[in-house]
């Protein structure tokens, strides 16, 4: 019990570097279970760098992170697989297997995260597909599937161990405006029934529509809308 009402994801005083150059300092805040939030800022002021903190793809170079449970400052790399399992992450680029099918893309991570009953796999696979509207496109290669699809059987993929929270990376960021609005329809459908989301976004419509909660990265800090206002006309 005590576990469920802890953040999904707590960062406290944590500088954040790539090789040298300090991208982020200082930075605090919280996301609570089942929260959506947006993740604005230029190009380069460390969107992805924070992710990638966030899913122990970048050492923290001070500071706490705890994601899921996890110390992420005292993570070993023995235990990040088993991180991954707790959270869901999505790039813009799709990342499937080009020469699998789609049952096989999701089969091949149920696999490596410790599936192994042949009718669990089945039926979770059809459920996660179901979920994403991609009933019918189990046995497709990905070339056969739009840009739009590819991204809905990456989010399958995310979903399948039914993680806290969900890192999305410009989700949309290679789709037209029509297709990314059915993609993020379904991230805001997959936050109503509980799961947590943090995306990075450049998309000013979405934000504009969905007044969520924001974290901006600008001039190598993060500034959160639940703490203090802060122009969002500027571009992001
Ligand atoms: N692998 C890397 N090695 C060295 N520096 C990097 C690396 N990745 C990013 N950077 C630098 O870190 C800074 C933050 O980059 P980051 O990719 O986090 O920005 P971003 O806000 O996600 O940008 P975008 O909106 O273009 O995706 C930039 O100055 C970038 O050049």
């Amino acid at each position: 019990m005590e576990l469920d009402s802890r953040p999904v994801v707590e960062v406290s005083e944590a500088n954040i570097y790539q090789e040298d150059h300090k991208v982020l300092s200082d930075i605090n805040f919280r996301i609570e279970k089942g929260e959506f939030v947006f993740l604005v800022g230029r190009t380069g002021s460390g969107k992805s760098s924070l992710l990638k903190c966030l899913y122990a793809d970048l050492p923290i170079a001070s500071g706490a992170i705890d994601v899921a449970g996890y110390n992420l400052k005292k993570i070993k790399n023995k235990d990040i697989p088993f991180l991954r399992r707790k959270i869901g992450i999505i790039f813009q680029d799709f990342q499937l297997f080009p020469d699998r099918t789609v049952t096989e893309n999701l089969t091949f991570v149920m696999r490596a995260t410790g599936w192994k009953d042949r009718t669990k796999i089945k039926s979770r696979l059809a459920e996660v597909l179901m979920r994403v509207g991609l009933g019918a496109a189990a046995d497709k290669m990905p070339h056969q599937l739009s840009g739009g699809e590819q991204q809905r059987v990456v989010i399958a993929r995310a979903l399948i161990n039914e993680p806290v929270i969900l890192f999305a990376d410009e989700p949309t960021g290679n789709l037209d405006p029509e297709v990314s609005n059915g993609i993020f329809s379904l991230f805001k459908e997959i936050n109503r029934s509980g799961t947590a989301i943090l995306m990075a976004t450049h998309n000013h419509k979405f934000i504009e529509d969905h007044p969520e909660r924001i974290l901006k990265c600008e001039e190598g800090k993060l500034l959160d809308s639940a703490e203090v206002e802060f122009n969002l006309s500027s571009h992001y």
